[in-house]
């Protein structure tokens, strides 16, 4: 059945801005004209459906947009444009993400426990519990940041499975455990597929793609390269990987110097013509199906492309701000000012300074 998933993302794709400064990214965020700010495209329409139940595997070479999915479809970052319909709580295990470093491993537990809906009395019942799982000892009352790579992909993944999630996406966060910490993951990845619980695994090792995964998506510099059978599309990835490796170094250069020019020259308008003849030439039993590409704005502005009304109506209220702020110093009163202008710069009251009596 067409409707019968968890995670759908249909032509998504993220855009970065490449701000070198944080000045250059406030000047950004006041100015009105288009100013050319580089931009890089990390997702250039991918679309994926994880079913109930399956666990789906997604490999590429480092830098085409794993994480990023991964990310998106967990809520932590927005997609740009793009449809994305997650059915259920998410819990993400990666390397980089989700732990606060200034809190302790038994804070850091309790706050992602309580985040994901959990009360104080399960999340009393459930410590000793997490805690035996990551197995860090006394670190566990230790801030975070003091934690090496291992010990907070075991925090991490005993928090994420513990709190039980409908869905569980895990983003590398085995490959820098040991042999004993990665068997004790695999055991609880096993037992959650026999749950029937829905599963995304990032990972660079096929061989854990192969042993833990249904279906595999391979992202290949920011678009859906192959989607299918864990065997045909690991077989296929492997491929590719040993041809590039064959290539010379000039070979190599070349091709990801032509890789990178596509992911900044995307154009979101092109794709969006190209998705729209996708439908009007598609067979009528899949035009039920939407294709839309839906553009978002989200609170968190100061990282995303605003529109030009987001930045007049911000201009419009910082003026507002700043002539009241005026009006304040010069001590009369706002209708005064407004109809005696120049008001503004001869204050009511005369200020004594010292000295100048
Ligand atoms: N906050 C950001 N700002 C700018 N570019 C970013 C940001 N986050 C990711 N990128 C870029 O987006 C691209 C995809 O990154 P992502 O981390 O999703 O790749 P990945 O496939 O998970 O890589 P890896 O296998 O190395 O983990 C990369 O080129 C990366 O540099």
């Amino acid at each position: 059945m067409e409707n019968d998933y968890k995670v759908k993302v249909e032509n998504v794709t993220k855009e970065y801005e490449l701000f070198k400064t944080q000045s250059e990214k406030l000047r950004s965020f006041f100015s009105i004209t288009k100013k050319q700010v580089p931009h890089f495209w990390s997702l250039m329409g991918v679309s994926l459906t994880v079913k109930p139940g399956e666990t789906l595997g997604l490999i590429g070479v480092n830098g085409s947009g794993k994480s990023t999915i991964s990310n998106i479809i967990s809520g932590i970052i927005p997609q740009t444009t793009g449809y994305v319909d997650v059915r259920g709580e998410t819990s993400i295990v990666a390397i980089h993400a989700g732990l606060r470093s200034s809190l302790t491993g038994r804070e850091n537990i309790r706050l992602k426990s309580l985040m994901q809906g959990l009360t104080n009395e399960e999340i009393d019942e459930l410590m000793p519990d997490i805690i035996a799982f990551a197995d860090i000892g006394d670190f566990v009352d230790q801030p975070v940041k003091s934690y090496s790579s291992g010990m907070r992909s075991r925090l991490g993944f005993a928090i994420a499975v513990h709190i039980n999630p409908d869905i569980l996406i895990i983003d590398e966060a085995l490959s820098v455990g040991d042999d004993t910490f990665y068997q004790k993951c695999v055991d609880k990845i096993t037992e959650f597929k026999q749950e029937g619980k829905t599963i995304i695994f990032v990972s660079h090792s096929l061989k854990q793609i192969e042993m833990l995964c249904d279906k595999v998506a391979w992202i290949n510099y920011g678009e859906l390269k192959m989607v299918g059978d864990t065997k045909e599309v690991t077989q296929k990835y492997r491929e590719f990987t040993q041809w590039f490796k064959k290539l010379s170094k000039k070979e190599k250069h070349k091709f990801e110097t032509e890789r990178k020019s596509v992911q900044k020259n995307f154009s979101i308008k092109n794709y969006q013509k190209q998705i729209t003849e996708q439908e009007q030439n598609a067979h009528p039993d899949e035009k039920d199906v939407p294709a839309k590409i839906h553009k978002r704005f989200y609170g968190s502005v100061i990282s995303e492309k605003m529109s030009v009304w987001n930045q007049l109506l911000t201009w419009a209220v910082l003026i507002v701000v700043v002539f009241f702020c005026l009006v304040n110093v010069s001590g009369h009163s706002v209708e005064h000012v407004i109809n005696n202008p120049s008001a503004i710069v001869h204050p009511s009251h005369t200020l004594h300074l010292p000295g100048k009596e």
